[in-house]
């Protein structure tokens, strides 16, 4: 649960906030640059005033940045450079007093596959590796609820894919609230339960994240990112691929083990995703479930096409002349063919 009242004045910019979000795991805080997002966890955190705050029903809205039993992982905050990378664990680990978690040194290694760096030298290591470190760092802390700014935004999409699924692992095993501020809408959906939409320092939506990301791209005439949830996964070893059997359907996707994440998500860019009244014949990586059409919506010449498969929802693109030429009604049956999931 989380409730801000918060009204800040600068020159150019007013931040006017009054939040209550009754329940989340990971709350997503998207918004352009200079939207209000950061100001937005200082306030949440103390590091900037606010008429109110409630936090899992608490009132810290007079309590000091330390007392309020939350950690910050600020967009910028350097590694002690006299330690190494366990040495700055192992820092926090210590000196972090009230935690109530009970997550270890070894643990958080493991998690974030951090083992291979604990006797560097932070000073050699990558961007990447650093945020790897310091978002350790921050989970050591031992606070049940987190706030990050940014927190992976120097990694590449598999490694970040793994740091997300770790949030959502640490959510389920650890109960720790996570909020994240992204400029990713992508990274949002992948790991958040609910979405915060800022602009020009007013909350423009908060709810259900697939919703509120989907009102945002229709605003942008975007097409949506399609999320596949998928129950159960099983290693081929011929093919040294996994199949996955998608939530509530029979149906399955053939994936490169580089897919896999623990919480069981794939995130399908409309690119990769044609649709067709006849079935395809084979491509060199091309997997073929079939769905029923929902509706389609003429924007900037091409038409978006939302599909049903069994009951997740696919969305994708179709030139207008394609299109129009296949007469399609809503209920039928497509072949949705989605490609480059098996190869890297
Ligand atoms: N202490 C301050 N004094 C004056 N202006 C400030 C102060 N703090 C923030 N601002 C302004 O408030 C606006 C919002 O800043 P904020 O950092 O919260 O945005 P943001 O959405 O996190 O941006 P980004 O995504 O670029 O990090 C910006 O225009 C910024 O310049």
């Amino acid at each position: 649960m989380l409730k801000l009242q918060c009204k800040q004045v600068f020159d150019s910019f007013n931040l006017d906030v009054d939040i209550s979000i009754n329940d989340f795991n990971v709350l997503g805080v998207f918004g352009p640059s200079g939207s209000g997002k950061s100001s937005l966890l200082h306030a949440i955190a103390g590091l900037n005033s606010a008429r109110s705050v409630y936090i899992n029903n608490k009132n810290i809205t007079h309590l000091a940045p330390d007392k309020r039993a939350l950690t910050l992982q600020l967009q910028s905050c350097p590694l002690f450079p006299h330690l190494n990378v366990l040495g700055n664990l192992q820092f926090t680990q210590k000196h972090c007093k009230n935690k109530s978690t009970t997550l270890t040194l070894e643990r958080v290694s493991a998690l974030l596959n951090l083992e291979p760096l604990l006797n560097r030298d932070v000073s050699g290591l990558s961007g990447g590796e650093q945020q790897r470190v310091i978002f350790g760092r921050t989970l050591l802390s031992g606070q049940s609820v987190i706030l990050l700014d940014e927190p992976f935004s120097a990694l590449d999409w598999h490694t970040r894919f793994n740091m997300l699924s770790a949030v959502q692992e640490l959510n389920k095993q650890h109960a720790i609230k996570f909020i994240i501020v992204s400029h990713s809408l992508k990274e949002l959906l992948f790991c958040s339960d609910t979405l915060l939409h800022i602009v020009k320092g007013k909350v423009l939506a908060e709810g259900n994240a697939q919703q509120v990301a989907n009102a945002i791209y229709a605003s942008n005439n975007q097409t949506p990112l399609s999320v596949l949830n998928y129950s159960n996964q099983q290693f081929d070893e011929n093919f040294q691929v996994y199949k996955l059997t998608l939530n509530n359907s029979n149906q399955s996707l053939y994936v490169a083990p580089e897919h896999i994440k623990k919480n069981q998500k794939l995130i399908v860019e409309s690119a990769q995703i044609t649709c067709s009244k006849a079935k395809p014949s084979a491509t060199s990586d091309c997997n073929v479930l079939i769905g029923v059409f929902e509706h389609a919506k003429l924007i900037n010449n091409q038409y978006q096409l939302t599909i049903t498969v069994d009951t997740q929802l696919i969305y994708c693109t179709a030139s207008k002349r394609q299109w129009q030429q296949n007469e399609v009604n809503k209920g039928e049956l497509l072949y949705v063919s989605i490609n480059n999931l098996e190869t890297n």
